[in-house]
């Protein structure tokens, strides 16, 4: 079995106002890889070709070790996916919907999805109109876990989820990744969730990855300086990713703050949050 779970290589596809060009990025099998972006960046476009829902116009997505699209279609029976939204019809049960995915799936296990209806405290016989927004999530989510998908798709699945069971969520997304034959690509919003599960994040911004690196490079050894104008001025230019000008001082981020620490014993050099580096990159100008 290959080393990934998925791998989308130079994909690209032009709207009227809005081109994915060339995108890159891998999850190794086991991994948690978060998939970051402002709004409008690409992150959807992206998951949607990667399941074949959208038509790329360039490039290559190899899912679970099949290049994608292909008339065998046995690579869906693998993959979980989650949007934000509900796919099942409103008038349905949980039981009901049970019933059906398990006629649909060949991997389909009932009593996994019977623990997570329970865990997550879901009525079986309520109809889903009648749920919360959090409840149809925790729904898909418990369907999608329950036909023992290898890759977990989750486009913004968690965001209506509140603090408590998105911390839940988290530690249900860890467990399933525990034993190095799943993997999960989410994108969200939630920088902190992704800070505390997320191996690697892949950062798209205007339809180009900009950054794909594991989390804990990120938090260890980028650093952002604060400083004057001065001091910004001195810095060595090429060593930096970005920066921008925020009042009266600049925010530069770094690759290496260790390294500069020791050039620029004066600069105040702080961690940078997955949020600062977003920021950073978006707000910011890019240095190479
Ligand atoms: N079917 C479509 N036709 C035309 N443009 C589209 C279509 N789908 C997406 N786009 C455009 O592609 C761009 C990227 O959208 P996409 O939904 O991938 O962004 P996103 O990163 O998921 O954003 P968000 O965080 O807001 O969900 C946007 O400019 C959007 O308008």
């Amino acid at each position: 079995m290959n080393e990934y779970v998925l791998e989308v290589n130079d994909v690209v596809k032009r709207y009227l106002d809005f081109t994915l060009d060339k995108v890159s990025f891998k999850v190794p099998k086991g991994s948690i890889v978060g998939l970051i972006g402002e709004n409008g960046a690409g992150k959807s476009t992206t998951i949607n070709i990667a399941l074949d829902l959208v038509r790329k116009e360039q490039g290559t997505v190899t899912v679970l070790g099949q290049e994608i699209p292909n008339e065998a279609h046995h690579w869906k029976e693998d993959v979980g996916v989650v949007f934000d939204g509900i796919n099942f019809h409103e008038a349905l049960t949980p039981l009901e919907i049970g019933k059906i995915l398990s006629s649909g799936y060949k991997q389909w296990d009932d009593k996994v999805y019977q623990n997570y209806l329970a865990k997550f405290q879901l009525a079986q016989n309520k109809r889903i109109k009648d749920f919360s927004k959090g409840m149809k999530t925790k729904l898909c989510i418990a369907a999608a876990l329950s036909h023992d998908p290898k890759l977990l798709i989750l486009d913004e699945a968690t965001s209506g989820l509140d603090p408590v069971m998105r911390d839940d969520m988290l530690d249900v997304f860890l467990d399933f990744v525990q034993d190095e034959n799943h993997s999960i690509l989410m994108s969200s919003h939630i920088t902190t969730d992704l800070e505390k599960v997320a191996d690697y994040i892949v950062l798209i911004h205007q339809g180009k990855i900009i950054l794909s690196q594991s989390k804990d490079e990120l938090i260890y050894n980028y650093g952002i300086i604060r400083c004057g104008a001065a001091l910004f001025e001195a810095l060595d230019k090429s060593e930096i990713l970005a920066y921008r000008k925020c009042d009266f001082q600049w925010e530069v981020l770094v690759a290496d703050k260790a390294k500069f620490k020791k050039q620029y014993r004066d600069a105040v050099i702080d961690n940078a949050s997955i949020d600062d580096i977003l920021l950073l990159y978006v707000k910011g100008e890019q240095a190479k």
